[in-house]
């Protein structure tokens, strides 16, 4: 049988997947605010609101409207900004918090509730499944009453019996849930444990499922992703992963692993050059610096070093990129004044710079900068400066000058071009 899309590693098993057709709930403004540093004043909470429904997010999370009173307040003043993205909060498993949030004007609620051993023994007082499911049925009966969108998560799924999980799931969603949720509360799942419960989970549930992944072992990413492929709809998410301990899935981040198999579906919906600005306003506010090696807006993430890569780089930037900087508005830059750079690429500086040599002369010029770059850390202009001395040499410090400066305008930037 013929494989379903053009992906030679694809397989049958790729019709339940939704990499191509998800929604992403945002919650930089309930997870996020769980995060050591997070202190969000109500500025800023419609700042980052505003900003996120710009982005595209389909759905906005806020804190549970129980935790205090300005938290209260603040859920209902972004239910009235009129976003386009749904607006939910996310409560404990009683009536008493579900009815606060829906006196809110939420969209909808999203309810949690332990389900492994180390939650019921723990933080819900010894509760069984029996009674975890009895309190579940009544308050997704009294959100529904209310006209909000219910979605039903057990928290610490991947340490719960899984016996017991597919019950309660298949409860809820006979109950007219609207989405099921799996939540890996410790991060401790793996991407093929997560395809094996979103896979086994979607043959019992006919609503939407929904996954929370948070990133103790570095997962988060790869997890949604293989969630998506198993089926799952939607995939919470928050700017740079801010959240408990080291957080959860970032939203930029699942950009960029969204972007190579999904590309038309990413670019349709989300607004890819706001990530940027995203990312530096969050980092500003709970007072953190964007990861070096951070997807997308990491500084170097878009550099290119050694002298193999710059030179498949100038002749085609698809050799070492799988994602193009300009979709992002960003830019790419190729070093070229390191111990490690090529002849290649010194040429192309050579040309930037207005100066003309034989493939010869500048294989001479290049090993001067290495030899420099052996000594110590070579800043752009002492590249230039090498090649523009090496150029007079040439010369015998005669002609070429007025070319030089004049096309050496093009040059200012420090960056090498591809
Ligand atoms: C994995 C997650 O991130 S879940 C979301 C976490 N979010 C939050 O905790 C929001 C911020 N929290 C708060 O402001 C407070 O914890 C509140 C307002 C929710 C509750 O505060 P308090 O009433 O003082 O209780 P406290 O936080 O000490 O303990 C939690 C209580 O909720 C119960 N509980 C915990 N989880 C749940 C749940 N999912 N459903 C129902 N009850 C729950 C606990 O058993 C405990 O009950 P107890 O009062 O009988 O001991
Ligand atoms: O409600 C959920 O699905 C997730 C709750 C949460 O933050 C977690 O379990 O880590
Ligand atoms: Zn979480």
């Amino acid at each position: 049988m013929s494989a379903p899309t053009g992906n030679p590693y694809a397989r049958i098993d790729d019709l339940l997947s939704n990499v191509r057709n998800f929604k992403i709930i945002e919650s930089t403004l309930r997870e996020g605010e769980q995060f050591a540093n997070s202190h969000y004043s109500t500025e800023t909470k419609i700042k980052i609101a505003t900003m996120l429904d710009q982005f595209g997010v389909d759905y906005l999370e806020l804190t549970n409207p129980c935790s205090s009173p300005q938290s209260r307040a603040d859920l209902e003043t972004i239910c009235k900004l009129g976003l386009k993205a749904k607006i939910l909060t996310h409560t404990r498993c009683t009536i008493g918090d579900a009815k606060i949030a829906c006196d809110a004007g939420v969209d909808g609620v999203d309810v949690v509730i332990g389900t492994s051993q180390f939650l019921r023994e723990h933080s819900l007082g010894g509760k069984d499944m029996v009674a975890i499911t009895k309190q579940a049925l009544e308050v997704i009966e009294y959100i529904k009453s209310r006209g909000c969108e219910v979605r039903f998560s057990t928290e610490d799924s991947f340490r719960s019996d899984l016996v017991d999980l597919l019950s309660i799931y298949k409860a809820v969603s006979q109950a007219g849930v609207d989405r099921v949720g799996i939540a890996d509360t410790v991060g401790c799942a793996s991407p093929r444990q997560v395809y094996d419960l979103v896979r086994t989970l979607r043959g019992c549930v006919s609503c939407d499922i929904e996954v929370h992944f948070h990133d103790d072992t570095g997962c988060a990413v790869a997890n949604a992703f293989s969630a998506l492929e198993a089926g799952a709809t939607h995939v919470d998410t928050s700017v740079l992963g801010i959240g408990e301990r080291n957080g959860i899935t970032p939203l930029g981040a699942l950009m960029a692993r969204m972007m190579p198999s999904s590309r038309d579906y990413v670019l349709s919906k989300y607004n890819l050059k706001m990530i940027k600005s995203i990312e530096d306003f969050v980092a500003e506010e709970v007072e953190i610096n964007t990861p070096f090696n951070n997807p997308i807006t990491g500084f170097c993430a878009f550099t290119h070093k050694a002298g193999i890569h710059a030179k498949a780089i100038l002749n085609s930037p698809s050799t070492y990129e799988i994602l193009k900087p300009e979709d992002f508005g960003l830019t790419r830059y190729v070093h070229f004044t390191s111990r490690l750079t090529g002849w290649n690429v010194i040429k192309s500086r050579i040309s930037q710079l207005g100066l003309i040599m034989t493939d010869d002369q500048v294989k001479e010029v290049t090993a001067k900068i290495k030899a420099m770059a052996d000594i110590r850390p070579l800043a752009i202009d002492d590249a230039d400066s090498i090649i523009r001395s090496f150029h007079l040499e040439l010369n015998n410090g005669e002609g070429q000058k007025g070319q030089s400066e004049q096309n050496g305008q093009n040059a200012q930037n420090g960056q090498v071009e591809a």
